[in-house]
């Protein structure tokens, strides 16, 4: 197996992605609250946190598909956003965009067309198609409608689209959610092998705990706030638990301890103030 922490490739020389006093607004709401975090070149990052943590607001701003984002937040070496990233980022929605109409050859066709236009790329056009379908195991249904496929084929259509271009960053949202336990696996292999073979940057999110332990580093989020970043098992270590979801419990509940600590002192402070008036 390639998803041993073990076996991860050195550590890379500079940042893939960093983030300084990142905060969104989303409607009134203040989605992601000052993060300050890196994620190293060549890596496996897993972003966990319940539902509603802000996962996807950070990928969206990772990309720059995000609205009211301030504080710095530098890819690949550029502001995040850049016209120059769009080529070098792939993102995967949580929503498969795939033609149901179209087979999974046509839906890669089409879109290595948009990347690759032109009589002269036909031959590094079928190449990267190729490639792509074989990545994400469909070569047996490459023929097959995309609107036929199950749920777990079709979302590797996205992710085989996602590869097209061969990207430094590789941005996946919730790409595993609603699959059986051996394609979990599955893909987790393939992120791997892509990390490893190729050096790309893998930023993967996840509400399901267990899979922290597949990720190189992680980025825990609860709230719009980073509560930890670290290997997951310098998580478990610096916790005292078996496992990171008992570490991310135990987080939790220390930032829930802290917060109470804080409205408590707020709260002497005012009868304290109004005692004195
Ligand atoms: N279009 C929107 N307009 C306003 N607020 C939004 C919008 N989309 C999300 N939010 C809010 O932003 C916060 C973060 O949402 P986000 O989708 O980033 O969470 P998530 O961790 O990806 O959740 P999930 O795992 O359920 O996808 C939530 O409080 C949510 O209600």
């Amino acid at each position: 197996m390639m998803n041993k922490i073990g076996e991860a490739p050195p550590a890379a020389p500079s940042a893939a992605i960093t983030a300084t006093a990142l905060t969104v607004v989303r409607g009134d709401r203040t989605a992601l609250r000052g993060l300050d975090f890196t994620v190293p070149r060549g890596r496996i990052t897993g972003l966990l946190g319940p539902s509603g943590c802000g996962k996807t607001t950070l990928m969206r701003a990772i990309v720059g598909t995000q609205a009211k984002v301030t504080g710095t937040l530098d890819v690949l070496g550029r502001p995040a956003g850049d016209p120059a990233l769009r080529s070098r980022i792939g993102y995967v929605t949580q929503a498969p965009s795939v033609y149901d109409d179209l087979t999974v050859r046509q839906n890669l066709d089409y879109f290595a067309a948009i990347l690759l236009p032109g009589r002269a790329h036909h031959a590094e056009r079928r190449a990267a198609v190729d490639r792509a379908i074989e990545d994400v195991d469909l070569t047996s249904h490459a023929d097959a409608l995309a609107g036929r496929l199950s749920g777990g084929q079709r979302s590797r259509v996205s992710l085989a689209v996602a590869l097209l271009g061969t990207p430094e960053l590789l941005v996946l949202d919730e790409p595993t959610v609603g699959l059986d336990p051996v394609l979990r696996r599955d893909l987790w292999d393939l992120f791997h092998r892509i990390a490893a073979d190729r050096g790309t940057t893998l930023l993967v999110s996840s509400h399901v705990m267990d899979e922290a332990e597949r990720c190189h580093r992680l980025l825990l989020l609860r709230e719009g706030e980073l509560l930890a970043e670290d290997t997951p098992e310098a998580l478990r270590r610096r916790n005292d638990t078996a496992t990171v979801e008992d570490a991310f419990l135990r987080l939790v509940d220390a930032a829930a301890a802290r917060a109470a600590r804080a409205q408590t002192r707020t709260a002497t402070g005012t009868a304290a103030k109004e005692e004195r008036r």
